[in-house]
């Protein structure tokens, strides 16, 4: 039987996607506002986190969101507030107050933990990549003590098919735990069941990894490319559609290196995660250390971000052990 969980994840969704493409297509530069950890962000990631906020309510009254934005910008820019406050109006059936959109913004406050059942929302992941035209996905989990039962990723910009340009774009990952992961394209109501790359040796696998280098270093992951004796271009797209394309199995490695002292976000990794290993592919940290998402908003237990298609797991744990002269790193 299919969750109520999973159908209101995949209306918030899709509705969250809906408004993103909007702004999109009428985004000006000059409303990208700078928050303090300047990552830029958009109307677009507030209306989304609105949107997702606003539908789980109307399911979930007593729902918990992990949310990546909150209302402060809003509060201060009365221009940003209707901008936003438009765009949800016009993307939803009912109206909705300024305060109520700031108050379903900030619902995502919640601090997260190892109890009970909690929502996590990234509402643009891969903003840089959003405001370039590339990648970017609304990705949203679901924890149950701790552990993500339910991931969903809509990635508006890209490839239905493989990595085919050409082709349509814009579409669903899905991952359930226990009930394998699945590809929605937009506009469809087919789920098509999805499985990691059964590439077996590494001298012909394909990496992927951030876009941007302040996310990931390139440097190290060209290095632990060379050990692993692969030779084809890393994929450097932004966002976790690379989780979907692992997932899908375009991609056998996803390397993320960020710089020294970086903690990862929950929001960055909860939907992806899940998603790679429901297609039988194996997430884990720099350490071998699966993510651990009961700790909070971050995964302070975790350095760095590892995926692979489990066939090809040791090989990849093994070279890094290498690459950064690591004492203990688990293998599978
Ligand atoms: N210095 C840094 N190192 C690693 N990740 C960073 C970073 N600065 C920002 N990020 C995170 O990287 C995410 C994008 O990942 P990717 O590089 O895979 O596209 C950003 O998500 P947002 O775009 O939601 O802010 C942000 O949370
Ligand atoms: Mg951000
Ligand atoms: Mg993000
Ligand atoms: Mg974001």
């Amino acid at each position: 039987m299919v969750s109520k969980e999973r159908e209101v994840a995949i209306e918030a969704v899709l509705k969250a996607c809906t408004v993103c493409q909007k702004v999109f297509n009428t985004l000006v530069k000059g409303e990208t506002v700078i928050k303090q950890d300047e990552s830029p962000v958009t109307i677009g990631d507030f209306a989304a986190q609105a949107i997702v906020s606003i539908t789980l309510q109307k399911h979930f009254p007593d729902f918990k969101l992990v949310g990546e934005e909150n209302s402060k910008a809003l509060k201060e820019s009365e221009s940003l507030r209707k901008r936003v406050t438009n765009l949800v109006n016009e993307t939803l059936e009912s109206k909705y107050s300024e305060e109520e959109i700031m108050k379903a913004i900030d619902r995502g406050t919640y601090e997260g933990g190892s109890t009970g059942n909690f929502w996590v929302i990234d509402p643009i992941d891969g903003t840089m990549g959003f405001l370039r035209g590339g990648q970017y996905a609304v990705c949203l989990g679901y924890t149950v003590n701790g552990e993500i039962t339910l991931g969903v990723l809509g990635c508006p910009n890209l490839p239905c098919n493989d990595m085919d340009e050409n082709g349509p774009k814009g579409c669903l990952f899905i991952g359930e735990k226990g009930l394998g992961a699945f590809q929605r394209n937009f506009g469809s109501n087919e789920d098509v069941k999805i499985h990691v790359s059964q590439a077996d040796t590494t001298a012909k696998a394909k990496f992927c990894e951030s876009f941007e280098s302040s996310h990931s270093s390139h440097k190290d992951s060209a290095e632990i490319a060379s050990l692993l004796n692969i030779t084809l271009p890393p994929i450097r797209i932004d966002s976790q559609c690379k989780y979907g394309i692992i997932a899908r199995g375009n991609a056998e490695v996803y390397l993320r290196f960020a710089r020294e002292g970086y903690i990862e976000n929950t929001w960055d990794h909860a939907a992806g995660s899940l998603i790679v290993k429901e297609a039988g592919g194996i997430v884990c940290d720099m350490y071998g250390k699966p993510l651990d998402f009961s700790k909070g908003r971050q995964l302070i237990n975790n350095k760095g971000v590892i995926a692979t298609n489990g066939i090809l797991h040791n090989q990849v744990m093994k070279a890094i052990k290498s690459v950064f002269k690591l004492n203990n790193v688990l293998l599978a």
